[in-house]
């Protein structure tokens, strides 16, 4: 089991963020977590990755149990891209795409520790399987939204973590960056035996290879399983509390709003 969270709840500032949360990942899942803004979703990643802890309920990641173990050793663990990432990306900008990617051996963005030729080897490869060879040796501030976001995956795969957090990692991409990066991250879990957790607001970016969905929703899970049957035209209106229609085409979900809902 990697994730295991039981009767979770955290309140900060009077106010209960997260409720009676139960969840739990097990080897070789993939998972999507689906919510509104304001569902929960970074404050679950921030308990997942131990920089909040639980008011009430027990957690364990990764078989640790929280407050018996080093974070820190935790934490290397686990990846996690989000968009606080990309902004560190700024102060790099003279950093090349073999350097960033480098530097997720060593907890890093930019490089400042020698790899040796077994880690610039798996740097490549690394690179290779990301789609990013062709920006090895340019540096970080010629690269666009989407190259950096492939950079900054390809980064977190260096450290080979058990889990990777991949959070909203298509905002502000046009659609053709969002298809390439779906793509990448497709490929990327073919090839990889790290456990995916990917959260989004958007259905139409839940792909196939997501094996399971968290419905969240006020803090609380809503409803979770087999991602099937959580993006139903049912259950996505009764957790949207609007009639919403869901379709599937291509093995992407689609959602539609009648027009007398918009
Ligand atoms: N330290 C805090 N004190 C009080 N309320 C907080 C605190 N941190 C978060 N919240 C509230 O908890 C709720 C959940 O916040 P969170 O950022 O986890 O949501 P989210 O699902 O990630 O949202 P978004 O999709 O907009 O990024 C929000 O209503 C937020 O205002």
């Amino acid at each position: 089991m990697l994730i295991e969270m039981n009767d979770v709840s955290l309140i900060q500032n009077q106010k209960r963020i997260i409720q009676h949360l139960n969840w739990k990942v097990e080897d070789g899942q993939h998972w999507a977590i689906l919510g509104l803004n304001g569902a929960g979703k970074t404050t679950l990643l921030n308990l997942v990755c131990g920089y909040l802890f639980p008011t009430k309920g027990t957690m364990k990641v990764l078989g640790k149990e929280f407050g018996k173990y080093p974070l820190q050793d935790l934490r290397k663990e686990i990846g996690w891209v989000s968009n606080s990432l990309l902004e560190k990306m700024k102060y790099h900008d003279e950093s090349t795409g073999l350097q960033i990617v480098l530097s997720g051996k060593f907890a890093s963005i930019g490089l400042y520790d020698t790899p040796t030729d077994a880690d610039v080897e798996k740097a490549s490869k690394i690179m290779d399987q990301v789609g990013v060879q062709k920006l090895r040796n340019q540096p970080c501030r010629n690269m666009s939204q989407g190259e950096k976001q492939r950079i900054l995956i390809g980064r977190a795969f260096m450290a080979s973590p058990k889990i990777l957090i991949l959070d909203e990692p298509c905002a502000g991409l046009d659609f053709l960056s969002k298809e390439q990066l779906l793509k990448t991250i497709e490929q990327m879990a073919a090839h990889n035996r790290t456990t995916l957790i990917y959260v989004t607001h958007h259905i139409d970016e839940i792909l196939p290879v997501f094996s399971h969905t968290l419905l969240l929703k006020e803090g609380n899970v809503f409803s979770e399983g087999m991602t099937e049957n959580q993006l139903t035209s049912d259950k996505m209106s009764q957790f949207s509390a609007t009639a919403v229609h869901i379709s599937k085409e291509n093995n992407r979900y689609a959602l539609k709003l009648p027009d007398d809902n918009v």
